[in-house]
């Protein structure tokens, strides 16, 4: 590769994980994770419950200090980017918006507190099929519908980066494809999608390219078809990448 190629390619890789290592007083939660992702695909982030998943995305995101190493994203840690929300809108498992508030104002404060212009909560809310629900209190909210406002919410800047952090959890088929469209979608405006899941049959319908993270380290990163060469399935490809047991996975 000429230099000018490689300084192309480097300016497309948008997200940077550079042996990232974090503990928690004793317990290594990752240890080393190196990967890169690229725009105009969703990467999927695969690996167990406790494999390291969510510590790596809180240290990419800044809600978590690496012991060593560095996150970026658009070249730069979280707490440098000049318009954090812009960049990149992130949905982490367990945040969760104020039951008794509406969709629509649970937006509208986001916003505000982001100088985000009220329009745009119009416009995201249309963008995950929300504006019939928007005065709905977020308690009668289907959990797909609550994923819906956690990605609108994350959507409200516009931002190039996408991160869900196991966004599949607990929906039913419908509310599945429709996370899976809506990604693949956003992709296609050759925008960067990262998800985490430990669903492998999901990841295996959804993803572009695959990170799997076993115990903390990085153990394959390539595209689909290259993860999964010579295996029946990704399931398959995992195993014979950890030799972890299938009931890990339950
Ligand atoms: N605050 C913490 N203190 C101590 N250990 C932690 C802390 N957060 C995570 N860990 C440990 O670090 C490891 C990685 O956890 P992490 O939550 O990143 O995994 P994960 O792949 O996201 O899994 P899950 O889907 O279950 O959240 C686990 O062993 C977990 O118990």
């Amino acid at each position: 590769m000429t230099r000018a190629a490689a300084a192309m390619s480097h300016a497309f890789v948008v997200i940077e994980f550079k042996g990232v290592t974090k503990r928690y007083g004793r317990k290594v939660a990752v240890a080393e994770v190196t990967f890169s992702v690229r725009p105009g695909k969703v990467t999927g982030f695969l690996g167990p419950n406790g494999a390291g998943k969510s510590t790596s995305l809180r240290v990419l995101l800044g809600l978590d200090h690496a012991t060593s190493g560095t996150a970026l994203i658009d070249g730069k840690r979280y707490r440098d980017l000049r318009y954090p929300l812009r960049t990149v809108g992130a949905l982490l498992d367990g945040a969760q918006p104020a039951p008794d508030r509406r969709g629509v104002d649970h937006l509208i404060w986001i916003a505000r507190s982001n100088r985000i212009p009220r329009s745009r909560v119009g416009e995201v809310l249309d963008a995950v099929g929300l504006t019939d629900a928007a005065k709905q209190r977020v308690s009668k909210y289907s959990l797909g519908m609550r994923q819906r406002l956690g990605i609108a919410a994350a959507l409200l800047g516009d931002p190039a980066v996408l991160i869900l952090d196991e966004p599949v959890n607990g929906l039913d088929p419908d509310g599945i494809r429709w996370i899976r469209n809506f990604l693949r979608d956003y992709a296609t405006q050759g925008r960067t999608v990262l998800l985490s899941s430990h669903l492998m049959t999901e990841m295996a319908g959804t993803a572009d390219d695959v990170v799997v993270i076993a115990n903390g380290r990085i153990v394959a990163d390539g595209s689909l078809p290259e993860i999964t060469r010579g295996h029946a399935s990704l399931e398959a490809a995992f195993f014979a990448l950890t030799g972890e047991q299938k009931q890990v996975w339950a």
